[in-house]
């Protein structure tokens, strides 16, 4: 059979990988508990963000957003001819990651592709899905069942990802214009999940000099804000901000925190802020309840207008970059090298993480599609 015939070559299966999210009152603490376990979460913290939950109902939009992602990839898949089955798994939530390999098992799937829901290079955002694969895929090898599995390369700098993110930034922007002209004092944010000091510091591949996580996202940012600078004839300054930090207050994250920040771009005379959250990759809980209630209500008490910029969801060139992502794994994993387009920025990260990749600090463990 020819390549043509089987662009996916030598994968069988595509799996899309997520964090999950509870969809009722009486799962959310358990999807708690399971997000926390051992991980050194102050009580009051997990109280607050149960709350959150319950204010929706204890529905997260995540994986109604993942339902979509999986009917749009398909879509696209069969739009290009490629019948190749689609699998979804979660590290937190229905549907397991374990119970999936069990389902592609079954289907006769031995050899998947994953796509993860998290486009940047990190121990929470990056290694912890591949932890999360190595666990999967032992636990179903000690029911007799093989699956191997590789995963597409980490795409904060993929065209797909990065140009459907510039376009949203721009249209926001765009929208705020009133008679050609933007509003007076408008600023641009960037916002993303903040994560401890030590998790930047030690993200990226083992000898590299670090904060990839950070860097990855000030890339983007900037190369957004140029632009839109270019697009619109502005002459925008973003910057980056933090959201959904949780740790104790004595371990260090990620700062400025979007709240904090807003309360400082209020005195300096700011009165319209838009705020892109190029972080995340669909509008789930930490968009809707940390950016759209708290920011949002932190930004009305100041007399601030925030204008959201939507996460690139199922945006059709978002999508599209993923296929794009999938086909050249399996061209790289048949010993091609296929082209791999990178924007912005010169290098695509590599699809089988250096070792020492964006290490768990606390407790090493297996991880798969990495040389470590
Ligand atoms: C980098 C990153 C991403 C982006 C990459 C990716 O998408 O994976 C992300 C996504 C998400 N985080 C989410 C939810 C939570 N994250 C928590 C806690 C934590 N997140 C961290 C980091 C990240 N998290 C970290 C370092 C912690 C501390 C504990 C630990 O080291 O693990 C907690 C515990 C309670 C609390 O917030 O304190 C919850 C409930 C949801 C689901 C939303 C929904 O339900 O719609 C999503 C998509
Ligand atoms: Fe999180």
């Amino acid at each position: 059979m020819t390549t043509d015939e089987r662009p996916l070559d030598p994968y069988d299966g595509i799996l899309l990988l997520s964090f999950g999210g509870p969809e009722k009152p009486e799962d959310v603490l358990p999807f708690l508990r399971r997000v926390t376990a051992g991980r050194n979460i102050p009580d009051e913290r997990l109280a607050e963000v149960g709350e959150h939950y319950y204010g929706f109902g204890g529905r997260s939009p995540i994986n109604d957003q993942n339902r979509a992602l999986l009917a749009a990839l398909r879509a696209e898949l069969d739009r290009r001819g490629i019948d190749t089955p689609l699998v979804w798994g979660n590290r937190n939530f229905t549907p397991f990651t374990t119970d999936t390999l069990e389902q592609a098992h079954d289907l006769g799937l031995r050899r998947l592709v994953t796509v993860v829901t998290s486009a940047y290079s990190s121990y929470s955002s990056c290694r912890q899905y591949r932890e999360d694969l190595a666990a999967a895929q032992q636990a179903v090898a000690e029911a007799g069942l093989a699956v191997e599995i590789d995963k597409v390369r980490p795409y904060s700098n993929h065209p797909g990802f990065a140009r459907a993110n510039t376009r949203l930034v721009t249209e926001a922007v765009r929208r705020t214009l009133r008679d050609g002209a933007l509003p007076a004092g408008i600023r641009l944010l960037f916002v993303t999940h903040s994560i401890p000091t030590a998790m930047d510091d030690t993200s990226g591949p083992g000898d590299s000099e670090g904060n990839a996580y950070s860097r990855q996202h000030i890339a983007l940012g900037a190369a957004i804000t140029d632009e839109v600078n270019a697009t619109l004839d502005t002459d925008f300054t973003g910057e980056l901000v933090f959201c959904s930090r949780s740790g104790p207050p004595s371990q260090p994250w990620l700062e400025p925190d979007i709240n904090d920040r807003l309360e400082e771009l209020a005195q300096e005379g700011a009165q319209v802020v838009v705020v892109a959250p190029i972080g995340f990759v669909s509008d789930h809980m930490e968009v809707v309840y940390d950016l759209d209630t708290e920011a949002a209500a932190t930004a009305e008490r100041l007399g601030l207008r925030l204008v959201r910029v939507p996460t690139v969801g199922v945006d059709p060139e978002f999508v599209s970059g993923l296929v794009d992502l999938v086909l050249e794994r399996a061209a790289q994993a048949r010993g091609e090298e296929p082209p791999t387009p990178v924007w912005p920025g010169r290098e695509a990260m590599p699809s089988t993480c250096a070792p020492g990749c964006c290490p768990n600090l606390r407790d090493a463990r297996p991880a798969l599609c990495g040389r470590d």
